[in-house]
This record gives structure tokens, sequence and C-alpha cells, in this order.
């Protein structure tokens, strides 16, 4: 069983590194969060139950810091609020948890990253719909098919998996080495 799942793991790492295409959307993600850090702006994480996790590990490694001891960046997971979530999913339901915020957050030009295995989140695309609005650069983490907020982002980075803990893993992977790389090019030497 667990030589089983470290294979799969293996293999959905292996399909990314060989998906020239989707390494591609990675640095473009990349990219816009240069220019929106560059230009005073934000990154704006949002997912459900692990991805939420994945979406505070990521900002934190902006906010706080990842390889360099640099300035720190603004960037933020839109469920780490308890009383914020809480009262807007009691008052307006939980599927307006994440768009509430965005539209109260996001600025033209911020980044928005919307994590979402099946891609199929209502409060996710809610989200994506009220940054869209706002004028944010759109970029979905899923799995393989991208699921409804495929057709809605700007940037896709699909992680070529249909099994919800390996996509994680391959969007953790692939944040990770996105962070770095703004890092890098933001203070690198
Ligand atoms: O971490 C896991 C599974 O690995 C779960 O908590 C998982 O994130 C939750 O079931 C989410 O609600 C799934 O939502 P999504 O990825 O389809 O948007
Ligand atoms: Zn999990």
């Amino acid at each position: 069983m667990p030589h089983q799942r470290i294979r799969a793991a293996i293999a959905v790492k292996q399909r990314i590194l060989e998906d020239a295409a989707l390494l591609d959307r990675l640095k473009r993600a990349t990219d816009a969060c240069v220019a929106s850090f560059r230009a005073g702006g934000k990154a704006l994480f949002c997912g459900n139950g692990g991805s939420a996790a994945d979406a505070q590990h990521l900002a934190a490694e902006l906010s706080g810091r990842f390889y360099l001891d640099r300035p720190p960046l603004f960037a933020e997971a839109m469920h780490v609020n308890t009383s914020f979530l809480t009262a807007v999913a009691n008052d307006y339901g939980y599927d307006h948890a994440f768009s509430r915020l965005t539209t109260a957050m996001a600025r033209p030009g911020d980044v928005l990253f919307l994590l979402s295995t099946s891609g199929n989140s209502r409060n996710v695309l809610a989200a994506a719909v009220a940054g869209k609005k706002a004028g944010c650069t759109l970029v979905a983490m899923t799995g393989a098919g991208g699921g409804e907020l495929g057709a809605l982002v700007d940037i896709l980075i699909n992680v070529p998996s249909d099994d919800t803990p390996r996509i994680q893993e391959g969007h953790m992977l692939l944040g990770h080495i996105l962070c770095e790389d703004v890092e890098r090019r933001l203070f690198g030497e």
C-alpha cells in the first residue's frame, strides 16, 4: 500500500517534469506575482480543507520568508480570520466566504490563487468571479481536468492527476517553486 502510493506520487511528479506547457504556465504565474509585488500589489490564496492549509502555507512563504532574509511581501490566505469566515458563512452562506473577502481586499493587478483539486468548489468559483471583477490575475491550481474553474481563470496550473492527495502534493511542489522563483527574482543577488 505505501509503495503503491509513493509510486503514484512519483509518477505525478514525473508527468509534471515532462509537461513543458504546464511549467510555462507556472512561469507566467510567477511573472504575474513579480509584476504585482513590484507595483505594490499582493497575492491572495483560497481553498478548502487540505487546500486551505496549502493556501496559508504558500501565503506564509511570501509574507514571512522563504530561503532569503528579505523584506516581507503582501500575501494572505482568505480563510484565516475565523470570525469573518463563520459570520459570512452563517449570514450569507459558505459559498460567499471567499468572494466577499475578495471583493473587500482585491485590487487591479493583484494575483488571486484559487486552489481546488476538483475545480468545482462553489466558494472558490465565486471568488474567481469576484476576483475577475476586481481586476486580479486569476491563477487556478486544480487537478488534471481543471473543472469549471479552468474556464474562468487566466492561468491554469492543472496537476496531471485525478487523485485529490496526489494533486495537492503537486500543488505544494509547484507552489514552492513559484515562491522560490518570486523571492529570487525580487531579492536575489
Ligand atoms: O485534504 C483533503 C484531501 O486530501 C480534503 O480536506 C479536501 O481538501 C476537502 O475535501 C476539500 O473540500 C476538497 O475541495 P476541492 O479540492 O474539490 O476544492
Ligand atoms: Zn489531505
